[in-house]
């Protein structure tokens, strides 16, 4: 009997595989993208990059993948990687004909049974342009210029706290990694800005709430199951799974929590924080902004601000650690320019040298790693030799690959080189200006078109601010000067173990 019923399940598993396989080269024979290059895995199975996320590879996989191929790859049965410049304005237009693929699916909230899609993961252009309204006038420069005296508080209170525990008495001299530092600074202004709270993560020198680990974990879940996003209703979103995992939904809890506390009482609001817009938001239309409506505003704000911006500032801090020349040149500056510290945005902004170690920090370490998926539109897609992406398909341009173009960028785009972004001395204006142009064409760190980043103003400011401030205030020199750092590569980018030593600067005030 037992024979029988193991023989019975051998036969079954064995007809299972045999049906399985029989599909997967049944759909690889027939793809309408078939003539599109890649490794022959790939054009079987999404687990194929779904190993390479989980593996951490998948940045470098693609790189090699275009040198070898061209600029469309093959990285999934339905998914093809572009790494042509040219093509961002069409994949990512401002109409937003090419929407966001199911990869976003993966980040969308459950909040009492219900799903909570957000500005930055709908798949709908009709649904983006709806929430985006309320609150895009809170992101544009000049209401961020308003609450700038905010990032000056927690800018201050970072650099108090360098200087206590790393730079005075027994302290002096103490080697750190201010990679950590960066990241509870950028946690703690954007708590401070949404909740007019810090959350206490400069004074505690470390994580609070688990905020900082939970997002790691989210990160790490969004790049690997984002894959293969019909895995998230099994997981994340499957109500009966036995244990829980740190979701979204988690996020979303914590910024519920706060959202009540502030209708109970309204005073805890110390200045016009983005809790209060997304609450007016709410008032100013009713008909459509709900509660579940103001904690997607917030998780995105909280969740999508904080770490990015850490990313590239700790990219640069790096970068320019290891190149004297261009440290030196920062330092120069900055001296000349005598800002008060924490440096103004106005002032600090219109350093050139600055401005280019800002290009070049963005440029070489975007914070996010994945490509950035769309759909292809019924219309299809032309790629500049004339192939055709059919409608349906996957495909996305990773803002490392575009980056390292070398029709773009020059030869050596693996190098932190600021003075691409400046005039050489023998450039006429003309080509200087084109050259620009290209490079800035070929920028996808923020994204692009429709989609575009909300928060890039405020990323700025902070950059100008933060990069500033503690390079003309402190003189910052590596551990050694081939101090390696680590590079944890998820959805973003995170660096760490950027060991420091830091002193005043002689005329830093
Ligand atoms: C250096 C810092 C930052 C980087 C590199 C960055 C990068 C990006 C990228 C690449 C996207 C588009 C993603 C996609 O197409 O899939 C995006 C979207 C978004 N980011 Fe940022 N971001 C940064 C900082 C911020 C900050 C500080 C905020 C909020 C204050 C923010 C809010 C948003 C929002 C709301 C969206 C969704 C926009 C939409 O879909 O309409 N970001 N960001």
């Amino acid at each position: 009997m037992t024979s029988h019923l193991l023989s019975l399940l051998l036969t079954a598993t064995s007809l299972g595989i045999i049906l399985l396989l029989s599909r997967l080269l049944w759909s690889y024979l027939t793809s309408p993208i078939r003539d599109i290059p890649g490794p022959f895995l790939a054009k079987l199975t999404d687990l194929w990059r779904l190993y390479s996320h989980w593996a951490g590879t998948h940045i470098e996989t693609q790189r090699k993948l275009h040198e070898k191929y061209g600029s469309a790859v093959r990285i999934g049965p339905n998914c093809v990687s572009i790494s042509d410049p040219s093509l961002i304005t069409t994949i990512y237009d401002t109409r937003g004909d090419f929407v966001k693929s199911d990869l976003y699916r993966v980040t969308d909230a459950v909040q009492d049974g219900q799903t909570v899609e957000s500005v930055f993961s709908t798949r709908s252009n009709d649904f983006h342009s709806k929430y985006i309204k309320p609150i895009h006038k809170f992101y544009v420069m000049n209401s961020i210029l308003k609450i700038e005296h905010f990032v000056d508080r927690t800018l201050e209170s970072l650099c108090e706290h360098i200087e206590e525990r790393f730079i005075e008495r027994l302290n002096t001299g103490k080697l750190f990694d201010i990679a950590d530092w960066i990241h509870l600074y950028t946690w703690d202004v954007m708590s401070e800005l949404t909740f007019s709270k810090k959350m206490g993560f400069l004074e505690t020198g470390g994580d609070v709430e688990d905020a900082i680990a939970t997002n790691k974990f989210l990160m790490r879940y969004f790049a690997l199951v984002g894959q293969v996003p019909t895995l998230d209703k099994w997981l994340a979103k499957n109500p009966i799974l036995p244990f829980k995992l740190p979701t979204f939904s988690g996020a979303a809890s914590l910024c519920a929590q706060r959202m009540f506390e502030r209708v109970q009482n309204p005073a805890l609001a110390t200045h016009d924080d983005f809790l209060n817009r997304f609450l007016q938001a709410k008032v100013d239309y009713p008909d459509f902004v709900g509660d579940n409506d103001v904690v997607a505003y917030l998780m995105l704000h909280l969740l999508g601000g904080a770490d990015t911006t850490a990313i590239i500032l700790n990219a640069l801090i790096y970068h320019l650690l290891r190149n004297p020349a261009a440290h030196s040149r920062l330092v120069s500056e900055l001296t000349t320019a005598r800002l008060p510290y924490p440096a103004p945005y106005a002032a600090a902004s219109r350093l050139p040298y600055l401005t280019a170690v800002i290009s070049e920090a963005i440029r070489i370490h975007p914070s996010i790693g994945n490509i950035l998926e769309r759909v292809v539109p019924p219309a299809g897609l032309e790629l500049r030799d004339g192939r055709k992406i059919a409608p349906g398909t996957l495909v996305g341009v990773n803002a490392w690959t575009v980056a390292r173009s070398k029709e773009v960028y020059g030869k050596d785009v693996d190098t932190f080189r600021p003075e691409r972004w400046l005039q050489a001395e023998e450039e006429g204006v003309e080509s200087y200006d084109s050259r620009v142009k290209g490079m800035r064409q070929a920028e996808l760190a923020f994204g692009a078109g429709r989609r575009a980043c909300m928060g890039k103003p405020f990323a700025m400011v902070e950059l100008y601010k933060v990069v500033a401030t503690l390079f003309g205030r402190f003189e910052i020199e590596l551990e050694g000067p081939k101090t390696e750092w680590r590079v944890l590569k998820l959805f973003f980018v995170f660096p760490s173990g950027i060991m420091v030593r830091m002193r005043r600067a002689a005329n830093g005030t």
